[in-house]
């Protein structure tokens, strides 16, 4: 049952019908409402028949989720310096909103999702035409999932000819549909064919990198490769988003549908997360695959942690984490050595960092200073973004990019958009990564990129 009173929704939006009159300008509103506990795939699923622009996010190591539907505003840049043009948008926005949020619980009212390009620079943009270079998105609805509580954001913005019934009556119809709308079984889809894109050639990409490292023209560089795959009938999103929530427990999962596109994936890489001022980062590079038995795992995991080439992979973003961090906070704690994060298909060396942010600094400052670590671009930052885009012969787009998000009570979080999937209608591209150091194999490293694209490809068709 939806707890929401439709005297007081009337009164908000007449109220926001004559601002708009007497401003000459619409008005944002946003009204927030506990309701009983809601499946967010089953609310990502009746979503679209509502509207085709949803937003999915599940946290890793915390019972949190939001699922977006719509867009009540979208904010867009193109500038070098989008990360500040959108802050700049997002605070005047937040100005003059009205927000009737009585939980104040993170991630509800107004709360701006979505995600970055890696690189603003890509002058192709194939396959990414419905992926502009950042979009953050304050959705219609907002689903909030913390524990067992789930809460329901509606958010508008209100015209002064707008008619207060109408607006009243869509908004109930809309509701309904998202919280009690008929539902089909959700299926999983069958992949009929997958082609690795230029694999032979990625290899020699691969020496001709590890060559460039001995010559001294940078430290370290993360290359991609792409492997397509097309199945039997269009993909149903929620069904994909269900099943990789249950099986990366460890990992952020999101998607982003954008123009009938979805991007789509599982990631274990934060960027960065800010609750009032307090900021975790993380260090997470350096790969080594899961065992058969606890036994072969602990083995695995060990040989990970003593591996020097995979330890200098790892360094390299610790150095530059740090860096970052410190110039922008106090209290920065990390450890002197990594541990290992275990993933379903992988293991990964980790360092956390946290911190405390200084005052007059935000989520989007620190993201812009650590976008791309040398986990997705190299070292130095620079000369390593530079490489890539001269020498990977695919577009990243959204893959490897931030996206998150961020509400109006300073808080927000941001991942890295790898182990993911751009799927369109019944086809998809897979991306997967690997940073090259000096002692990089090609061979090993094309068997690490396997191993990466395995958590989207079970399911999407089940492992090759
Ligand atoms: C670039 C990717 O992974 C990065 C994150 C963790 C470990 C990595 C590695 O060991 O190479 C990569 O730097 C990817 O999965 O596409
Ligand atoms: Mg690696």
């Amino acid at each position: 049952m939806l707890h929401i009173k439709v005297p007081q929704l009337e009164e908000i939006v007449e109220g926001a019908i004559s601002q708009a009159a007497l401003q000459g300008e619409p008005q944002l509103i946003s009204v927030v409402n506990e309701i009983d506990y809601t499946s967010p795939y089953a609310f990502l699923d009746r979503a679209q028949a509502v509207d085709q622009h949803r937003l999915f996010w599940r946290s890793a190591g915390e019972d949190f989720a939001m699922v977006g539907v719509g867009a009540a505003h979208r904010i867009l840049s193109t500038d070098s310096h989008r990360f500040r043009e959108i802050e700049s948008v997002w605070n005047e926005l937040q100005k003059k909103a009205r927000v009737y949020d009585p939980s104040h619980v993170k991630g509800t009212g107004l709360v701006a999702l979505g995600g970055f390009s890696f690189d603003t620079n890509q002058s192709d943009l194939t396959p990414w035409e419905s992926f502009p270079d950042s979009q953050m998105t304050i959705p219609a609805y907002l689903l909030t999932n913390k524990g067992t509580k789930s809460y329901l954001s509606t958010n508008l913005l209100i015209f002064e000819e707008d008619h207060k019934q109408q607006i009243i009556h869509q908004i109930n119809e809309q509701q309904h549909q998202l919280l009690h709308g008929d539902r089909q079984e959700l299926k999983l889809p069958n992949r009929t064919s997958s082609m690795e894109m230029e694999a032979e050639k990625w290899k020699q990409s691969i020496k001709q990198a590890t060559d460039d490292i001995k010559k001294g023209k940078l430290g370290k560089v993360v290359l991609a490769r792409e492997l397509r795959v097309k199945f039997n009938a269009p993909v149903e999103l929620a069904a994909v988003v269900e099943e990789l929530c249950e099986t990366q427990s460890n990992s952020y999962v999101f998607a982003f549908e954008n123009g009938g596109d979805h991007f789509i994936g599982a990631t274990p890489e934060r960027l960065v997360r800010v609750e009032k001022q307090e900021l975790i980062s993380t260090c997470l590079a350096g790969t080594i695959p899961r065992g058969k038995d606890e036994e072969e795992d602990h083995i695995l995991g060990q040989r990970l942690l003593n591996d020097p080439k995979n330890r200098q992979e790892h360094d390299f973003v610790v150095q530059m984490i740090r860096e970052a961090v410190e110039a922008c906070c106090y209290n920065v704690e990390i450890p002197s050595a990594p541990v290992v994060y275990p993933l379903r298909n992988l293991q990964h060396l980790y360092t956390p960092v946290t911190a405390t942010l200084e005052n007059g600094y935000t989520l989007l400052d620190v993201v812009e200073r650590l976008h791309p670590t040398p986990a997705l671009g190299g070292m130095p930052q620079k000369q390593s973004v530079d490489y890539i885009r001269k020498n990977e012969a695919l577009n990243r787009g959204w893959y490897a990019g931030p996206i998150g998000w961020f509400d109006g009570h300073n808080n927000g979080e941001f991942a890295v958009a790898i182990r993911s999937a751009l799927i369109q209608g019944d086809e998809a591209s897979l991306f997967a990564g690997c940073g090259v150091v000096e002692d990089s194999d090609p061979e090993a490293e094309y068997e690490e990129t396997a191993v990466k694209l395995k958590p989207m490809l079970s399911v999407l068709g089940g492992s090759l």
